[in-house]
């Protein structure tokens, strides 16, 4: 089964606990990097814990979490290697694979309701990516990582 890495900051706790708890009841294995409290924190912290993960092959995909998702989102992306997509809706949570090829999935915890949420994290998991035309365009997204990581 899959390996998961989850991860969020105060503004995401409520809803990562959720998300985590659905996930082991599916029998997925979640790896969860914190926050464990509702005290405040830095989203970039768990932001980088997460994509470590990723980057270093211990997990195959994330779920970070924050107020927005936007903070934690921005952070993920800063990484090589990492697209990490922001979504609210179901139709954006499959495109985000289909044609992005997403491996990270940020959520807000402000914004998006638990039950939504959890839909979102279904149709994440279940959706492959497409590759074809969309492969080329992902392939163009590391030629510019390449290019201004220096
Ligand atoms: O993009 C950032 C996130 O939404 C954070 O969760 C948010 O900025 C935290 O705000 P505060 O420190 O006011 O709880």
């Amino acid at each position: 089964m899959m390996k998961i890495a989850i991860g969020s900051d105060h503004g995401g706790f409520q809803l990562k606990e959720r998300i985590k708890e659905h996930l082991q009841s599916k029998e997925y294995e979640v790896e969860d990097f914190g926050t464990h409290s509702t005290q405040s924190v830095d989203y970039t912290d768990f932001a980088e814990k997460v994509t470590e993960a990723i980057i270093q092959g211990q997990c195959e995909k994330g779920i970070l979490i924050c107020g927005t998702g936007l903070g934690i989102s921005i952070a993920a992306n800063k990484v090589p290697g990492i697209r990490a997509a922001l979504v609210g809706d179901c139709f954006s949570a499959k495109m985000s694979r289909l044609h992005n090829n997403a491996n990270i999935l940020a959520l807000g915890g402000r914004v998006t309701g638990p039950d939504l949420a959890v839909e979102i994290v279904n149709i994440w998991l279940d959706t492959p990516f497409e590759g074809g035309r969309h492969e080329r365009r992902v392939n163009k997204m590391t030629d510019i990582e390449r290019k201004y990581s220096k």
